[in-house]
C-alpha cells in the first residue's frame, strides 16, 4: 500500500467518524431543548390552546394512519414480519392517540381523560416497535400475508382505549404514578429496540432513520414525565415526538417508493458501492460475451478440420479483395487446388489418414504462401488460395512451387509414408467483367484441364491481348 492510499483511507475513516458524530448529535439534540426549557420555564408558564391541540393531534393521527397503510403495503409486498409489527405500532398509535385529540375539551373537567391516552399510545407503539426489531430477519411468503392479525390487533387497541377510559374515570387510582410508569416503560422499549439493533449490527439507511426516531420518541417520553399539561415542556414533548415521527415517516415512505423493504433499502454510499460492483459484473459479462461472439464468428468462418477459411468466408473475403484490387488497380490471382486421386488415399489408408493429409497440406501451403494470401477450403478435398497484389506470372511461380513442394512431401500415418500430388487451376481477376462466381468458375475449368492433361500439374489462364 502506498502513502497516498494510507492517507486516503485515514481521511475516509475520519470522515465516516465525523458522520457518525453528526448523527449521534442529531439523535441527542432534543436533550438540550428539554434541559433548556426545564431550566428556563416553570409549570406555571402555560400555553392553553385547545383548538391548536386538536388540529395538531388530528394531523398526527392522519399521518399515522397513512403510515400504517404504506407500511402494510410494504409488508404485503416483501413478507418481512418486522413490517407487520411496524404496522401494529403505527395503527395502535393511531387508535389509542386519537382520543387524546378529540377529548381535548375534557382537559379542564377531567384532565386524566385527556392526558392518559398519550402515554398509553406511546406504550403501545414502543411495545410493537420493540417486537418489530426482535422480528428482524423473519420472513413469510408475500402470498401468506393476510389481514387477520391486523383485525385482531385493532380489537386489542380498542379494548386498550376502553381500559384507559375506565382508568381515567376511576378516582381511586394514583393516575400520575401510572402515567409516569407508562412513560418510563415506553422509554425503555424505545431504547431497547435501538440497543437490539446495535447488538444485532442491523445496518442500513432505514434502520439508521429508525434508530434516531426511536431515540427522539424516548426523549419525548422523558420530556412528558417532566412536563405538566399545557406547560412548555409538555408542548416540547409533543414537538420532539412529532420530529421523530416525521423522520420515521420519511424512512417508511422511502422504503415504500423503492424496495418496499426495511432491510434492503440502501444509503447513497451503499448504492454507489453496489452500482460499481454491478458495473464491474456487467463489464465482465460483456467482455465474456464479446469473446464468445468472436469465437462464434471464428467458428462460423472456419473449417473445423483444417482451421482455414470455409467456403462462405473464402467467397466473402474474395469479394473484399476484388473490390480492393479494383480500387487500387492491382492484380489479384486465385488458384484452385484439388488432390489427385484422393479417394485412393482414403481407400488405402483410411478416412482418418485422409484427414491428416488434408491438415498436413494446409501446413505445407502456409510455408509457401505470403501472410497476406488467403487459403480456404472450398470443397471436400478442394482448396483455393487468393493472392492479392500478385500478377499472373508471379502467382504461377508460387503455384508451381507449391505443386512441387507437395509432390516432394509426404505424410506419415501409422509408420506409413503417404505421398500426394495436386492439380492447380490459376486465374487472374478481371475487374471489369468478373464476379466471384465467374472467376472461380474459370479457375475451376483450368483445374479440370490440369486433371485431363494427366494431373499433378498447373494450368494457368491464357490472357488475351487487349484489342486496343
Ligand atoms: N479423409 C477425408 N476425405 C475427404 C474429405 N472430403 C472429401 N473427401 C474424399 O475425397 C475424395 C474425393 O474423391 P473424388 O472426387 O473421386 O476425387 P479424387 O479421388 O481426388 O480424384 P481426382 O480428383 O479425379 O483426382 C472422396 O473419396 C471423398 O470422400 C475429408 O474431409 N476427409
Amino acid at each position: 500500500m502506498n502513502q497516498d492510499h494510507i492517507k486516503h483511507n485515514a481521511v475516509k475513516r475520519l470522515a465516516s467518524g465525523y458522520i457518525r458524530l453528526l448523527l449521534t448529535i442529531l439523535a441527542l439534540l432534543p436533550i438540550l431543548l428539554i434541559l433548556y426549557i426545564d431550566s428556563e420555564t416553570t409549570s406555571d408558564d402555560v400555553f392553553i390552546a385547545h383548538t391548536f391541540h386538536v388540529i395538531a393531534i388530528t394531523m398526527a393521527v392522519v399521518v399515522s394512519a397513512f403510515l400504517s397503510y404504506i407500511t402494510w403495503r410494504c409488508y404485503v409486498a416483501t413478507g418481512e414480519v418486522l413490517l407487520k409489527w411496524l404496522v401494529f405500532g403505527f395503527w395502535g398509535f393511531t387508535i389509542v392517540y386519537a382520543p387524546h385529540g378529540f377529548l381535548t375539551h375534557h382537559a379542564t373537567e377531567n384532565v386524566w381523560l385527556f392526558t392518559l391516552f398519550g402515554p398509553a399510545s406511546r406504550l403501545v407503539m414502543s411495545f410493537c416497535f420493540l417486537i418489530a426489531m426482535l422480528k428482524f430477519g423473519e420472513m413469510v411468503k408475500p402470498e401468506q400475508t393476510n389481514s387477520k392479525g391486523l383485525w385482531f390487533a385493532t380489537a386489542i387497541f380498542i379494548v386498550i382505549n376502553l381500559v384507559v377510559y375506565w382508568v381515567a374515570k376511576s378516582a381511586s387510582l394514583n393516575l400520575n404514578w401510572w402515567r409516569l410508569l407508562a412513560e418510563y416503560v415506553a422509554v425503555s422499549m424505545f431504547i431497547g429496540s435501538v440497543l437490539w439493533m446495535l447488538v444485532q449490527r442491523i445496518k442500513g439507511y432505514i434502520p439508521l432513520l429508525y434508530s434516531i426516531a426511536m431515540v427522539w420518541f424516548a426523549l419525548s417520553c422523558w420530556s412528558f414525565t417532566i412536563g405538566s399539561v399545557w406547560d412548555h415542556q409538555w408542548w416540547l414533548a409533543h414537538i420532539i415526538f412529532a420530529g421523530g415521527f416525521l423522520l420515521l415517516s420519511f424512512g417508511v415512505v422511502q422504503a415504500f417508493l423503492t424496495t418496499g423493504s426495511f432491510k434492503t433499502i440502501y444509503s447513497q454510499s451503499d448504492l454507489f458501492k453496489q452500482i460499481i460492483q454491478e458495473k464491474k459484473k456487467t463489464e465482465q459479462a460483456l467482455m465474456e460475451l464479446q469473446q464468445v461472439n468472436e469465437k462464434l464468428e471464428e467458428l462460423a468462418a472456419t473449417d473445423p478440420l483444417t482451421g482455414v477459411a470455409n467456403r462462405r468466408e473464402f467467397m466473402s473475403r474474395a469479394e473484399e479483395e476484388m473490390s480492393r484490387a479494383h480500387r487500387n488497380t492491382t492484380d489479384l490471382c486465385m488458384m484452385v487446388i484439388d488432390f489427385d486421386h484422393f479417394k485412393d488415399i482414403n481407400d488405402e489408408y483410411g478416412h482418418q489418414a485422409g484427414d491428416k493429409v488434408l491438415k498436413e497440406f494446409v501446413r505445407l501451403c502456409k510455408e509457401i504462401m505470403r501472410p497476406s494470401d488467403l487459403l480456404g477450403r472450398i470443397g471436400g478435398e478442394e482448396f483455393a488460395i487468393l493472392l492479392p497484389e500478385t500478377n499472373l506470372s508471379s502467382a504461377a511461380k508460387v503455384a508451381e512451387r507449391l505443386r512441387q513442394y507437395i509432390e516432394e512431401s509426404s505424410v506419415v500415418v501409422s509408420k506409413q509414408k503417404i505421398t500426394m500430388t495436386i492439380s492447380i487451376g490459376l486465374a487472374l481477376y478481371q475487374p471489369k467483367t468478373d464476379t466471384v462466381k465467374k472467376w472461380l468458375h474459370r479457375a475451376d475449368e483450368l483445374l479440370y484441364q490440369a486433371k485431363d492433361k494427366g494431373r499433378n500439374r498447373l494450368e494457368v489462364e491464357q490472357l488475351r491481348e487487349p484489342s486496343d
